[in-house]
């Protein structure tokens, strides 16, 4: 795993470190605080994770299941940001981002997840992907008008999930058609004109 983080910060890549269960055993906890040495982009743990992390100690344990609420973590989660330099995340019934001096949370789980082993990892990969992508993404405000829309549809709408989705699909159809008007109005000139239609309709 060291190599392997070793290699990346060589070439520039970013990686993400999931500290399974790191407050079970102090080998574990060695092994994690030796690969935060070694800068990782983003850490995504549950709450009992990522407070073991800030503390450096190992604790009581329920395996690689959280004794906590991620809401308890937060400050701990902040303080580790800053320690290692990492963006940090907590999962849990809301998952939490920080990067010290914001903390953003999503509330879009369902509790069967965590009842379901592999689901903290598979957040992980998912990060993983996107700042293999973008290794801005996790600082970065691109995809923030949707990420802003869908809490406050979900927060102060009360929309459901896939209520959420629909609208967000919808809303999509004038960019993603684009090319569809593009060929058109390639075709069929509106007032004289083809692409100052294509570009209004478009968006
Ligand atoms: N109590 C909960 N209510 C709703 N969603 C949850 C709850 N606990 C976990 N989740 C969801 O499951 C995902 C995995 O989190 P978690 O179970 O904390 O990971 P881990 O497997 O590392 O303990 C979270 O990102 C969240 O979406
Ligand atoms: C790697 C691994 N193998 C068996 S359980 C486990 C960790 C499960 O982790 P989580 O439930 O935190 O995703």
């Amino acid at each position: 795993m060291k190599a392997a983080a070793g290699v990346a910060n060589q070439l520039g890549k970013p990686w993400v470190l999931d500290p399974t269960a790191v407050e079970a055993s102090s080998f574990r906890l060695k092994a994690c605080l030796e690969l935060i040495e070694l800068k990782p982009t983003v850490i995504r743990g549950n709450g009992s994770e990522i407070i073991a992390l800030s503390m450096a100690s190992i604790g009581s344990t329920k395996g690689a299941d959280s004794l906590h609420e991620s809401s308890d973590a937060v400050e701990s989660a902040k303080s580790l940001a800053k320690s290692s330099g990492s963006i940090v995340a907590i999962s849990g019934s809301v998952d939490f981002v920080t990067d010290v001096q914001r903390v953003v949370g999503a509330h879009n789980g369902v509790p069967l997840m965590q009842k379901i082993t592999v689901s903290g990892c598979a957040a992980t990969a998912l990060i993983a992907t996107f700042v293999a992508i973008d290794p801005e993404i996790a600082k970065s405000t691109r995809f923030s008008p949707w990420l802003a829309l869908n809490f406050y549809m979900g927060n102060s709408l009360n929309l459901n999930h896939s209520t959420i989705q629909l609208v967000q699909n919808f809303g999509n159809i004038p960019m993603v058609a684009k090319p569809l008007y593009g060929i058109l109005s390639d075709a069929i000139f509106i007032g004289g004109s083809h692409r100052l239609p294509c570009i209004s309709i478009g968006g």
